[in-house]
């Protein structure tokens, strides 16, 4: 075997690595990259639990920094070998005004492409979202497509706006040349809703279930398809594309690809019942129990309530007519390109996935207690 400080050559920077994926990307990182020497982790918010990590072999350098201000992303960078930004502003619910989402979310990424041109860093993977193509705002479906399924991608929500735009700038970076001249290698990967430990949303419905007696009801037509992949596996992806882009940067450079795996195709609250079912919770209905036209009502309703409660508190519920287009409309990926291109498999079967989350969802209930 080559000596281990020999392979352990490369410095690696996470972006929002304290973020639900990212710290998922950030352990991965640790037990899946043999050449890491340093890993440094980038966050508004860094978590407690960065300190365990500081005893492993690798150095980890955690940094509280914000994307925003260019300078600070310019020091982080410097000297990284491969940048993976994940950190953005992930909000659907209106809680943060749209000005913020954009400035977060595309000033924040233009920081990073610049930052890694001026310091000479040439590997950059971006995490996008399938909400850069869609489901788009006239609600027609996108059944089991792929990168190069024909779709209308039209945004007008702030938050897939601005991934949109973000996604543009890192692959329109592929190919300018960072300082020392050698050319920025750039990919994003988009994954559809992801699951798993430490999923705030998943969370909430079964805090929500608890405090309606161990019962959700259904919203959603059970034939409404909503792309859902393994965090887990969408951090093995992460690693792994970081890592090829080294190798394979004529082919996979510019590139997209959705971020998929086994999970089953199912309607977003059908999935979720997987993990919620056997901790104790009931999906009541086999149909919506209420129309779609009277949920669009309390859509639109809670869209009022916000705005007319904003000056006194932040009113920020589940339900919004984006939301509920986002689980109305069927959304689903199937694809292999990760395969063709890098050789992603993933790394979690639906099983183990399935299993680790109920076992984080019961955990959570452990400690409600
Ligand atoms: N959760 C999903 O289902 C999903 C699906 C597709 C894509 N994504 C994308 O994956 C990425 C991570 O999402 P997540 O679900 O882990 O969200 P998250 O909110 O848990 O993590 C985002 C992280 O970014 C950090 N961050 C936010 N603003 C920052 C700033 N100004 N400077 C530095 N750090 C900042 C946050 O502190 C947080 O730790 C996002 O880019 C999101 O768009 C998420
Ligand atoms: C009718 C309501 C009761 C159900 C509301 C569910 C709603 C909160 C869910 C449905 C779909 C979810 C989104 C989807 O999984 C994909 C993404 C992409 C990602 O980039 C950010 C998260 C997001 C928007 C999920 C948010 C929660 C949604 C809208």
């Amino acid at each position: 075997m080559a000596d281990s400080a020999q392979a352990q050559k490369l410095v690696y920077l996470v972006t929002g690595g304290c973020g639900f994926l990212g710290e998922h990307v950030v352990r991965m990182l640790l037990q899946q990259e043999p050449q890491l020497r340093e890993l440094r982790i980038f966050d508004l918010h860094l978590g407690p639990w960065l300190e365990e990590l500081k005893t492993g072999p690798v150095q980890v350098t955690a940094i509280q920094g914000d994307v925003t201000q260019a300078h600070e992303v310019a020091a982080a960078v410097a000297g990284a070998h491969v940048v993976i930004h994940t950190a953005g502003l992930v909000d659907v619910f209106g809680k943060t005004s749209p000005e913020t989402i954009h400035e977060v979310n595309v000033q924040g990424t233009r920081n990073v492409i610049e930052a890694c041109v001026q310091t000479g860093t040439r590997f950059l993977v971006y995490t996008s979202s399938m909400e850069v193509v869609g489901p788009n705002i006239k609600g027609q479906p996108f059944y089991r497509g792929n990168e190069n399924t024909p779709y209308e991608a039209v945004h007008r929500h702030p938050y897939p706006c601005s991934k949109a735009l973000a996604e543009q700038l890192v692959l329109e970076a592929n190919g300018r040349k960072v300082l020392g001249g050698l050319p920025l290698v750039t990919c994003a990967l988009r994954p559809t809703g992801i699951y798993g430990e430490g999923h705030q949303i998943m969370r909430d419905f079964y805090h929500q279930g608890l405090r309606l007696g161990g019962r959700l009801f259904r919203a959603i037509p059970a034939s409404v398809e909503h792309g859902r992949v393994y965090v887990g596996n969408v951090a093995w992806m992460h690693v792994l594309v970081a890592r090829e882009l080294q190798h394979r940067a004529a082919l996979m450079g510019g590139q997209v690809y959705f971020c998929y795996d086994n999970s089953p195709y199912k309607s977003y609250e059908d999935f979720n019942m997987e993990f919620l079912g056997p901790c104790g919770l009931r999906l009541v209905g086999t149909r919506p129990l209420l129309p779609y036209w009277l949920l669009l009502f309390l859509a639109a309703l809670n869209v009022l309530l916000q705005w007319l409660l904003r000056p006194l508190l932040l009113y920020a519920p589940l339900l919004n007519p984006y939301t509920l287009a986002m689980a109305n409309t069927t959304f689903t990926v199937s694809t292999d390109k990760a395969r063709r291109h890098f050789g992603y498999e993933p790394l979690f079967s639906w099983e183990e996935s399935r299993t680790r989350t109920i076992r984080w969802v019961q955990a959570v209930e452990g400690s409600a207690q």
